[in-house]
């Protein structure tokens, strides 16, 4: 694409030719035209011949350090937030994160306008309503591309991913690659971090999902407030416009306070789901958790039908019901959504158990928060007939004030706790866990309860040779992570492998 096409939704640029030239007043595309942009970059390790670099000012570095580079890899201009000394046109805006997402979307051919767009935002969640979602709408014939946690799917495709939601250029090309495959739906996960950056900025939301809000990510977003308003971003955003061809809708937890404000500040129609909440527009009723799964009546107007799902957890039935919202606005039946989800098989890293003869039951979960850890804990504690084991960490460089509440959790509902690493990225993992026990010595919790053992690996096999016949194990925080991060490096390490290593040296 042309440079002056590809820049022409950025108002107010500046263009500056060539270093020492002064810049023109107004967007001038005779200086820009001719120039061919083959693709668009933020990191220049991965500019090619032919690339527009974008210098992003990051939490880390400053991306203008790196136009050189970006040069001498063959970047034809720069995008960037001042003058800077080089050989190529640099557009200057104020804000090139955002001027990345106008650049992208245009650049891709404005992929969102023609793919049914769902997003799902919330603590805790998001991943799991994903891949409900996903499920109901291919069984219907419905070609559905994903985005989030574990990786994104671009039609038959799996593609690693670095974060939950990706910048806006990669997921402005995620969807047009989409739109290749002919997908005619895309659900992603929508982390709060992404909204308060603008990574989906022009992303055209047909459907918003809310799970929940309990605290997490506090070290970015400073407050619940914060927290709470940057997930609104999504409801606000979803469009002003009533058409008859692009119905707008939120979907919110009846169940959870912050959805009142979601209901107030978005334009869109609202739907909400809950358990509790009288005035909930879809209603589980005659709830039964067991081992296998979760059983209910789903109600919604006159209709109602009865759901038997084999994921566990009361928390799941919350799940079901989110994607039971995205479904009756797809226009599903309740019959064909209850279909679809009696055979959803399990979700990688989430309550997933690891079974190589043992006789007690050890389990693989995601959960890093507070709430999502006592959900998971007291879900399990149903499931054991004996103690509850538990093994647990918290993440470095990550809300500090989650590590003592999650501790505290561990403890009130697991018989013995073990508490070691989980990802401690550069800090201190023995500071980590001091920050942990901290939550533990303020309610004078017993020794007898918990150890910690900062190795995860001697972890979980700890956990493991001390489990008895019909206990249970929740070893917490990594499910489907395949690394462990220490000192800002990447080695491999993946629960459900170190699980089996630690029952396969049992003398079963
Ligand atoms: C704090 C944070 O969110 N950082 C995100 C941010 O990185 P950044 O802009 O600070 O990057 P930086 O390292 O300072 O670099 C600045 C610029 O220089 C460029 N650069 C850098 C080095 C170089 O040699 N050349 C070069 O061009 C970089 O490509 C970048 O454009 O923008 C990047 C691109 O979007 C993100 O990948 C990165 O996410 C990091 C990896 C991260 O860990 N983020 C977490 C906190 C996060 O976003 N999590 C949520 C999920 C949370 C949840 O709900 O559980 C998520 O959506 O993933
Ligand atoms: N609705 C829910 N309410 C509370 N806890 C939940 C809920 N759903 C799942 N969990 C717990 O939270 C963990 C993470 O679930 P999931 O991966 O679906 O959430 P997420 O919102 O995508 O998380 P992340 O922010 O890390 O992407 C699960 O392993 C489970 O322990
Ligand atoms: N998306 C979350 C994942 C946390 C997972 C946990 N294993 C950790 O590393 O803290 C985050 O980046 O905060
Ligand atoms: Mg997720």
């Amino acid at each position: 694409m042309q440079l002056a096409e590809l820049v022409q939704d950025l108002i107010p640029y500046r263009v500056q030719i060539s270093a020492h030239h002064s810049s023109a007043e107004q967007p001038d595309d005779g200086h820009l035209r001719g120039i061919e942009i083959s693709s668009i970059e933020l990191d220049s390790r991965q500019v090619k011949p032919g690339s527009l670099f974008v210098c992003i000012p990051g939490f880390q570095v400053d991306g203008h350090q790196f136009v050189s580079q970006a040069i001498e890899r063959g970047a034809v201009a720069i995008l960037a937030q001042k003058p800077l000394d080089v050989p190529v046109p640099v557009i200057i805006v104020p804000d090139t994160r955002r001027a990345l997402a106008y650049v992208a979307n245009r650049f891709y051919g404005f992929p969102t306008q023609k793919l049914r767009l769902i997003g799902v935002t919330g603590t805790n969640g998001k991943t799991t309503v994903t891949y409900l979602i996903e499920k109901m709408l291919e069984d219907q014939g419905r070609k559905t591309g994903r985005i989030g946690t574990i990786n994104m799917k671009i039609g038959e495709r799996l593609v690693e991913v670095k974060n939950t939601t990706p910048e806006s250029l990669h997921l402005q090309q995620a969807f047009h690659d989409m739109l290749q495959a002919k997908c005619s739906h895309a659900v992603i996960e929508v982390s709060s971090h992404a909204l308060d950056m603008g990574r989906v900025r022009g992303c055209n939301f047909g459907v918003a999902i809310f799970t929940n809000l309990t605290q997490d990510h506090l070290d970015y977003h400073q407050s619940m407030e914060e927290y709470k308003r940057a997930k609104g971003l999504l409801f606000s955003q979803l469009g002003n416009g009533i058409s008859e061809r692009d119905l707008k809708y939120a979907i919110l937890n009846a169940d959870d306070p912050a959805s009142s404000y979601y209901a107030k500040i978005t334009p869109a129609q609202v739907l909400t789901y809950g358990i509790k909440s009288e005035q909930a527009d879809i209603k589980a009723a005659d709830i039964t958790l067991s081992p296998r799964g979760v059983s209910f009546t789903v109600h919604y107007g006159t209709e109602q039908e009865q759901f038997n799902v084999p994921l566990v957890g009361m928390f799941n039935v919350y799940n079901v019901l989110a994607a039971v919202g995205a479904g009756v606005v797809e226009g599903l039946s309740l019959r064909q959504i209850s279909d679809s989800l009696s055979e959803v098989q399990g979700i990688p890293g989430r309550m997933e158990v690891v079974e190589a003869g043992q006789d007690f039951t050890v389990i693989v979960d995601y959960a890093h928060t507070p709430d999502s850890l006592a959900n998971v804990l007291s879900t399990a504690r149903q499931l054991a007939r004996k103690r509850l084991i538990c093994v647990v960490g918290c993440g470095g460089d990550r809300d500090r004030g989650k590590r003592p509440l999650m501790a505290q959790m561990a403890v009130k509902y697991a018989d013995l706790t073990v508490l070691t690493s989980d990802n401690p990225r550069s800090e201190d993992p023995a500071a980590i866990i001091r920050d942990m026990e901290k939550g533990l010595i303020e309610q004078d919790v017993s020794q007898t309860k918990y150890t910690s053992i900062i190795d995860r690996r001697q972890a979980i096999h700890w956990a493991i040779n001390k489990a008895e016949k019909d206990d249970v194990i929740i070893i917490a925080g990594k499910g489907h992570e395949t690394y462990q991060e220490i000192k800002g490096q990447r080695f491999h390490f993946d629960d459900r492998e170190v699980a089996r290593e630690a029952l396969a040296s049992l003398k079963l």
